[in-house]
């Protein structure tokens, strides 16, 4: 790659896509919509939008994509997922469906549409470990939490107030990064900067 325009896929498998193909190009990176195998050789990094991941589970099945992108993640490829991303990035889901896989990677446990009913969708302050310029917004519609993560996972934000305050909203362990909210929705792209930065260290 191109040292200072590095190439991030967003998993077009379903989700938000655009959206984060939007903040990418905002945070200095070329976007690349993936969805087949192949795809993945060419990237430095890759996105897993928001959506619903119990069809993102069945969508990467179908396509022959799961056991790639595990492969991928194995070989250190710097993933971000946002939401539902966060879910296919966790080595253990609970409250997912029966049948739902995920790619794996951080070795945490999420509950998925962990916030309840009243909660269902809400915007909260989010500070962001290492990110300068104050709190995000954040925005969670059906949110997973991080229930527990295991110890080489770096805990970056978690709620300061509400009924769910002290949950874990963002996690990285090495190139992975997860967020429980949707940065891609605010218009603010400091996440996929943070992130962007991420992919052009590793590929250093
Ligand atoms: N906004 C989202 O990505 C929602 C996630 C969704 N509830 C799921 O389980 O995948």
């Amino acid at each position: 790659m191109s040292s200072s325009t590095p190439v991030v896929g967003v998993l077009a498998l379903q989700g938000d896509v655009r959206e984060h193909a939007v903040a990418l190009a905002e945070a200095d990176a070329l976007a690349r919509p993936v969805r087949r195998p192949e795809e993945l050789a060419e990237l430095d990094g890759l996105v897993i939008p928001g959506g619903e991941s119990t069809t993102m589970s069945n969508l990467a099945l179908a396509f022959g994509l799961m056991e790639p992108l595990r492969a991928r993640v194995a070989e250190g490829l710097p993933v971000y997922g946002s939401c539902a991303g966060m879910i296919m990035l966790a080595d253990k889901i609970l409250d997912g469906r029966d049948d739902q896989q995920s790619v794996g990677g951080i070795d945490m446990t999420v509950r998925r549409n962990a916030f309840g009913r009243q909660n269902e969708s809400f915007e909260s302050p989010v500070d962001f470990a290492g990110l300068e310029g104050g709190p995000l917004h954040g925005v969670f519609i059906r949110a997973p939490w991080v229930e527990s993560v295991g110890a080489g996972v770096q805990v970056l934000a978690e709620l300061s107030g509400g009924p769910a305050a002290g949950r874990v909203v963002a996690v990285r362990q090495g190139n992975l990064l997860a967020t429980s909210f949707h940065p891609e929705l605010t218009g603010d792209h400091r996440v996929h900067a943070y992130f962007v930065d991420l992919v052009r260290a590793a590929a250093r």
